[in-house]
């Protein structure tokens, strides 16, 4: 089982917490995290809503179909996103900050823009809306934590990552397939870090803890499931660890749903690189070189590598541009 991080207990034994984010992030790049702050009727009330608008019909659905964003925002329907390009069965709603488009944007600022909400459920916006903001303060206070356990400055990652973060989160189902078991294919996270919320029960996330040894990730009740992004594995020269990690599709007849955040700076924001100390900076492994997947230290370069390589229909219709 992934190691558990009780998160209030950083306020009374920070030594004890740090060395042990530490660990979990290095050595696997997953872990529960429990004493998060965050309510289970909040994580409920999410839940019930998500479900809401699932039951919704295809055309009210559709109203907020994602080929409608330029900026990638809105619902994908079933095998309408891709990874490693092969279809991914599931269903989900993308949303990003509330943001003017630009006029004439050229490539990753094409991801700003506004969402595109369902008329037939307003309650979906201000209970997302207001999930991602708590979801943002934990991201952050981790973020601190990890500053902190390096040996850097608490605030060495704030710069990079708290003005107009451009973080993305989804809302996600993933039905039960006899014919399609890739719920969504092998990955990376683009961004700094992901937080999790799994509906009880729902099962078929893998991680990869070592090359092709996958291991199931059940949810943990009360807790978020969090792993490291592409940009920690940057900021941290490898020494945290990005870890591939896929959802295999559920069994016909159930099915899975998950609130992934991804915490992410701004679009133009560079990761900065954190000078380890030197028994760390040993054991950083590098940054990952896969000729099939570059890893680009501007979040926007990266983000717009993996949304229009996921979306290519989108990429397509409003950029003009066939991911490679
Ligand atoms: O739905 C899940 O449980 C994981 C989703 C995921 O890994 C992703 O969307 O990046
Ligand atoms: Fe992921």
């Amino acid at each position: 089982m992934l190691p558990v991080l009780d998160l209030a207990a950083a306020e009374g034994d920070p030594d004890t917490f740090r060395s042990e984010l530490l660990a979990a992030a290095h050595e696997s790049g997953f872990f529960y995290l429990v004493g998060h702050g965050v309510s289970k009727e909040k994580a409920e009330e999410i839940f019930a809503l998500a479900r809401r608008f699932i039951a919704l019909g295809d055309e009210e659905k559709n109203e907020i179909s994602q080929l409608k964003s330029p900026h990638f925002r809105g619902y994908s329907r079933l095998g309408g996103e891709l990874t490693n390009g092969a279809r991914d069965w599931r269903e989900q709603i993308d949303i990003g900050p509330e943001r003017e488009p630009i006029t004439d944007a050229e490539g990753y600022w094409n991801l700003q823009g506004p969402n595109l909400w369902p008329s037939a459920l307003p309650e979906l916006e201000p209970a997302l809306t207001a999930w991602g903001q708590g979801m943002s303060a934990v991201g952050l206070r981790l973020l601190r934590q990890w500053a902190l356990a390096l040996g850097a400055d608490e605030g060495v990652f704030d710069d990079a990552f708290a003005h107009h973060p451009a973080t993305l989160m989804k809302v996600v189902r993933y039905p039960g397939s006899a014919e399609n078991p890739q719920g969504v294919g092998a990955h990376k996270d683009s961004g700094v870090l992901t937080l999790l919320l799994v509906e009880p029960g729902s099962r078929g996330l893998q991680v990869e803890l070592a090359t092709n040894e996958w291991i199931d990730v059940p949810p943990l009740d009360g807790s978020f499931i969090v792993n490291i992004g592409e940009l920690l594995e940057v900021a941290t020269q490898g020494y945290l660890r990005a870890t591939r990690h896929r959802v295999l599709a559920p069994e016909p007849g159930v099915d899975r749903l998950s609130v992934p955040f991804f915490l992410s700076p701004a679009l133009d924001a560079v990761v900065p690189i954190v000078s380890l100390p030197e028994e760390l900076a040993a054991r950083s492994r590098g940054v990952e070189a896969d000729p099939d997947n570059p890893i680009f230290s501007t979040y926007g370069e990266n983000a717009w590598k993996s949304r229009t390589r996921a979306h290519p229909d989108v990429a397509q219709l409003h950029h003009g541009i066939t991911p490679a």
